[in-house]
Protein backbone atom coordinates (compact mmCIF):
# COMPACT_ATOMS: atom_id res chain seq x y z
CA UNK A 1 0.00 0.00 0.00
CA UNK A 2 0.88 3.31 -0.82
CA UNK A 3 0.32 5.96 1.76
CA UNK A 4 -0.13 10.28 1.21
CA UNK A 5 -0.63 12.70 3.95
CA UNK A 6 -1.18 16.01 2.51
CA UNK A 7 -1.12 18.88 5.03
CA UNK A 8 -3.66 17.01 7.69
CA UNK A 9 -4.53 19.01 10.32
CA UNK A 10 -6.69 17.83 13.54
CA UNK A 11 -8.38 19.93 15.77
CA UNK A 12 -10.36 19.00 18.91
CA UNK A 13 -13.01 21.11 20.70
CA UNK A 14 -12.35 22.07 24.18
CA UNK A 15 -14.45 23.95 26.59
CA UNK A 16 -12.26 27.25 26.01
CA UNK A 17 -12.14 27.18 22.35
CA UNK A 18 -10.48 24.36 20.03
CA UNK A 19 -7.45 22.39 20.37
CA UNK A 20 -5.09 22.00 16.94
CA UNK A 21 -3.18 18.61 17.77
CA UNK A 22 -1.97 18.38 13.77
CA UNK A 23 -1.20 21.38 12.35
CA UNK A 24 -0.34 20.52 8.77
CA UNK A 25 1.35 17.18 8.86
CA UNK A 26 2.62 15.33 5.61
CA UNK A 27 4.58 12.48 5.05
CA UNK A 28 4.33 9.92 1.81
CA UNK A 29 5.29 6.14 2.65
CA UNK A 30 6.35 4.04 -0.49
CA UNK A 31 4.48 0.21 -0.27
CA UNK A 32 6.92 -1.72 1.59
CA UNK A 33 8.74 1.33 3.63
CA UNK A 34 8.82 1.34 7.65
CA UNK A 35 8.64 4.29 9.68
CA UNK A 36 9.18 5.56 12.91
CA UNK A 37 7.37 8.56 14.55
CA UNK A 38 8.45 9.68 17.63
CA UNK A 39 7.76 12.74 19.83
CA UNK A 40 6.88 13.50 22.92
CA UNK A 41 3.86 12.76 25.55
CA UNK A 42 0.82 14.78 24.10
CA UNK A 43 2.44 15.48 21.39
CA UNK A 44 -0.10 13.96 18.87
CA UNK A 45 1.70 10.49 17.60
CA UNK A 46 -1.23 8.37 18.75
CA UNK A 47 -4.06 11.12 16.41
CA UNK A 48 -2.05 10.88 13.87
CA UNK A 49 -2.19 7.15 13.92
CA UNK A 50 -6.06 6.77 14.15
CA UNK A 51 -6.09 9.18 10.93
CA UNK A 52 -3.76 6.97 9.31
CA UNK A 53 -5.87 3.97 10.46
CA UNK A 54 -8.96 5.57 9.53
CA UNK A 55 -10.10 5.64 12.89
CA UNK A 56 -10.27 9.30 12.76
CA UNK A 57 -11.31 11.92 10.62
CA UNK A 58 -8.92 14.86 9.67
CA UNK A 59 -9.83 18.43 10.04
CA UNK A 60 -8.49 19.43 7.53
CA UNK A 61 -5.86 18.05 4.55
CA UNK A 62 -6.06 14.69 2.72
CA UNK A 63 -5.09 11.11 3.18
CA UNK A 64 -4.51 8.93 0.19
CA UNK A 65 -4.35 5.09 0.92
CA UNK A 66 -3.39 3.29 -2.69
CA UNK A 67 -4.31 6.21 -4.44
CA UNK A 68 -8.08 6.42 -3.00
CA UNK A 69 -9.18 9.00 -0.47
CA UNK A 70 -10.89 6.51 2.29
CA UNK A 71 -12.77 9.11 3.81
CA UNK A 72 -14.85 9.56 0.88
CA UNK A 73 -16.18 6.08 1.44
CA UNK A 74 -19.62 5.39 3.30
CA UNK A 75 -19.43 4.18 6.67
CA UNK A 76 -19.96 0.84 6.01
CA UNK A 77 -17.66 0.79 3.24
CA UNK A 78 -14.69 2.80 5.55
CA UNK A 79 -15.03 -0.10 7.78
CA UNK A 80 -14.84 -2.83 5.48
CA UNK A 81 -11.89 -1.28 3.94
CA UNK A 82 -10.10 -0.68 7.55
CA UNK A 83 -11.13 -4.47 9.32
CA UNK A 84 -9.27 -5.98 5.64
CA UNK A 85 -6.59 -3.76 4.68
CA UNK A 86 -5.38 -1.82 8.27
CA UNK A 87 -3.70 -4.10 10.97
CA UNK A 88 -3.70 -2.08 14.35
CA UNK A 89 -1.30 -2.65 17.59
CA UNK A 90 -1.76 -0.77 20.31
CA UNK A 91 0.42 -0.22 23.81
CA UNK A 92 -2.12 -2.80 26.07
CA UNK A 93 -2.65 -5.91 23.97
CA UNK A 94 -6.69 -6.23 24.04
CA UNK A 95 -6.34 -9.89 24.32
CA UNK A 96 -9.76 -11.50 25.26
CA UNK A 97 -8.80 -13.64 28.68
CA UNK A 98 -11.33 -15.98 28.32
CA UNK A 99 -10.41 -17.27 24.63
CA UNK A 100 -7.00 -18.99 23.95
CA UNK A 101 -3.90 -17.98 21.91
CA UNK A 102 -5.35 -18.99 18.68
CA UNK A 103 -8.79 -17.75 19.05
CA UNK A 104 -7.53 -14.38 19.98
CA UNK A 105 -5.64 -14.63 16.85
CA UNK A 106 -8.64 -15.39 14.99
CA UNK A 107 -10.99 -12.56 16.42
CA UNK A 108 -10.84 -10.38 13.34
CA UNK A 109 -11.56 -13.19 11.16
CA UNK A 110 -14.97 -13.17 13.43
CA UNK A 111 -16.32 -9.60 12.07
CA UNK A 112 -14.43 -9.87 8.34
CA UNK A 113 -15.55 -13.33 7.74
CA UNK A 114 -13.36 -15.41 5.47
CA UNK A 115 -14.28 -17.55 2.51
CA UNK A 116 -11.45 -20.18 3.93
CA UNK A 117 -11.26 -20.54 7.32
CA UNK A 118 -9.43 -23.91 7.31
CA UNK A 119 -6.70 -21.69 5.37
CA UNK A 120 -7.44 -18.92 8.08
CA UNK A 121 -6.59 -20.98 10.67
CA UNK A 122 -3.70 -22.72 9.35
CA UNK A 123 -1.85 -18.94 8.41
CA UNK A 124 -3.26 -17.96 12.37
CA UNK A 125 -1.11 -21.56 13.61
CA UNK A 126 1.92 -20.22 11.02
CA UNK A 127 2.26 -16.66 12.45
CA UNK A 128 1.60 -18.01 15.75
CA UNK A 129 4.78 -20.22 15.08
CA UNK A 130 6.77 -16.92 13.94
CA UNK A 131 6.47 -15.08 16.65
CA UNK A 132 7.83 -18.17 19.16
CA UNK A 133 4.45 -19.47 20.46
CA UNK A 134 3.33 -22.10 18.65
CA UNK A 135 3.39 -24.26 21.49
CA UNK A 136 0.45 -21.94 23.02
CA UNK A 137 -1.90 -22.39 20.94
CA UNK A 138 -4.37 -23.36 23.55
CA UNK A 139 -3.33 -21.21 26.80
CA UNK A 140 -5.20 -18.22 27.66
CA UNK A 141 -3.47 -14.69 27.95
CA UNK A 142 -3.10 -14.89 31.75
CA UNK A 143 -0.68 -17.58 31.60
CA UNK A 144 1.62 -15.59 28.93
CA UNK A 145 4.16 -13.18 30.09
CA UNK A 146 3.76 -9.51 29.24
CA UNK A 147 6.36 -9.61 25.86
CA UNK A 148 4.44 -13.06 24.88
CA UNK A 149 1.14 -11.26 25.05
CA UNK A 150 2.27 -8.32 22.55
CA UNK A 151 3.71 -11.21 20.20
CA UNK A 152 -0.03 -12.79 20.17
CA UNK A 153 -1.45 -8.99 19.54
CA UNK A 154 0.85 -8.62 16.71
CA UNK A 155 -0.13 -12.51 14.91
CA UNK A 156 -3.90 -11.29 15.77
CA UNK A 157 -3.02 -7.93 13.72
CA UNK A 158 -1.41 -9.46 11.02
CA UNK A 159 -4.39 -12.75 10.75
CA UNK A 160 -6.13 -10.66 7.49
CA UNK A 161 -2.92 -9.90 5.74
CA UNK A 162 -2.79 -6.32 6.25
CA UNK A 163 -1.53 -4.06 3.64
CA UNK A 164 -0.55 -1.75 6.67
CA UNK A 165 0.52 -2.04 10.17
CA UNK A 166 0.37 0.63 12.61
CA UNK A 167 1.58 0.39 16.10
CA UNK A 168 0.57 2.66 18.43
CA UNK A 169 3.78 1.97 21.72
CA UNK A 170 3.96 -1.38 20.97
CA UNK A 171 6.27 -1.65 23.51
CA UNK A 172 5.52 0.97 26.25
CA UNK A 173 4.13 -2.20 28.68
CA UNK A 174 7.39 -4.13 28.32
CA UNK A 175 11.20 -4.13 29.46
CA UNK A 176 13.85 -3.07 27.61
CA UNK A 177 14.68 -6.97 26.29
CA UNK A 178 11.15 -7.76 25.56
CA UNK A 179 10.88 -4.33 23.92
CA UNK A 180 13.81 -4.73 21.65
CA UNK A 181 12.53 -8.48 20.44
CA UNK A 182 9.06 -7.42 19.60
CA UNK A 183 10.54 -4.20 18.00
CA UNK A 184 12.98 -6.44 15.87
CA UNK A 185 9.48 -9.15 15.15
CA UNK A 186 7.63 -6.17 13.46
CA UNK A 187 10.14 -5.47 11.48
CA UNK A 188 11.14 -9.10 10.62
CA UNK A 189 7.27 -9.70 9.63
CA UNK A 190 6.91 -6.38 7.86
CA UNK A 191 9.98 -7.38 6.07
CA UNK A 192 8.80 -10.82 5.58
CA UNK A 193 4.80 -9.73 4.22
CA UNK A 194 6.07 -6.28 2.78
CA UNK A 195 3.12 -3.99 4.53
CA UNK A 196 3.80 -0.72 4.92
CA UNK A 197 4.58 -0.37 9.09
CA UNK A 198 4.13 2.88 11.14
CA UNK A 199 5.03 2.68 14.52
CA UNK A 200 4.81 6.06 16.94
CA UNK A 201 6.57 6.08 20.49
CA UNK A 202 8.81 8.04 22.45
CA UNK A 203 11.00 4.71 22.83
CA UNK A 204 14.42 6.02 21.06
CA UNK A 205 15.25 2.17 21.67
CA UNK A 206 12.47 1.48 19.33
CA UNK A 207 13.02 3.65 16.43
CA UNK A 208 16.39 3.28 16.03
CA UNK A 209 15.66 -0.03 15.22
CA UNK A 210 13.88 1.69 11.84
CA UNK A 211 15.56 3.02 8.67
CA UNK A 212 13.22 5.70 8.85
CA UNK A 213 12.50 8.24 11.60
CA UNK A 214 10.12 11.38 11.88
CA UNK A 215 9.71 13.44 14.86
CA UNK A 216 6.43 15.10 15.60
CA UNK A 217 7.00 18.37 16.17
CA UNK A 218 4.96 21.46 16.68
CA UNK A 219 1.94 19.42 15.16
CA UNK A 220 3.73 19.00 11.55
CA UNK A 221 6.01 15.72 10.61
CA UNK A 222 9.77 16.75 10.71
CA UNK A 223 13.23 14.45 10.10
CA UNK A 224 14.19 13.20 13.35
N1 LIG B 1 -10.69 12.80 21.58
C1 LIG B 1 -10.00 13.83 22.06
N2 LIG B 1 -10.62 14.95 22.48
C2 LIG B 1 -9.91 16.01 22.95
N3 LIG B 1 -8.56 16.05 23.01
C3 LIG B 1 -7.89 14.97 22.58
C4 LIG B 1 -8.56 13.79 22.09
N4 LIG B 1 -7.62 12.89 21.76
C5 LIG B 1 -6.42 13.45 22.04
N5 LIG B 1 -6.58 14.69 22.53
C6 LIG B 1 -5.50 15.63 22.92
O1 LIG B 1 -4.62 15.77 21.83
C7 LIG B 1 -3.26 15.88 22.25
C8 LIG B 1 -2.43 14.82 21.56
O2 LIG B 1 -2.80 13.52 22.04
P1 LIG B 1 -2.15 12.18 21.47
O3 LIG B 1 -2.74 11.07 22.24
O4 LIG B 1 -2.26 12.17 20.00
O5 LIG B 1 -0.62 12.41 21.87
P2 LIG B 1 0.57 11.37 21.91
O6 LIG B 1 1.77 12.03 21.30
O7 LIG B 1 0.17 10.07 21.31
O8 LIG B 1 0.78 11.20 23.47
P3 LIG B 1 1.24 9.91 24.34
O9 LIG B 1 2.66 9.62 23.92
O10 LIG B 1 1.14 10.42 25.76
O11 LIG B 1 0.28 8.82 24.02
C9 LIG B 1 -3.30 15.74 23.76
O12 LIG B 1 -3.26 17.05 24.32
C10 LIG B 1 -4.64 15.10 24.05
O13 LIG B 1 -5.14 15.48 25.29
Amino acid sequence: MSLVVENVSKEYPTRGGTLSVLRGASLTLAPGEALAVMGPSGSGKSTLLHVLGTLDRPTGGAVTLDGTDPFALPEPALAAFRNSRIGFVFQDHHLLPQCSVLENVLVPTLVNRTTRPAETEAYARQLLDRVGLGGRLDHRPAELSGGERQRVAVARALVLKPALLLADEPTGNLDRTNARSVGELLLQLHQQERNVLVVVTHSADLANLFPRRLEMNDGTLQPA
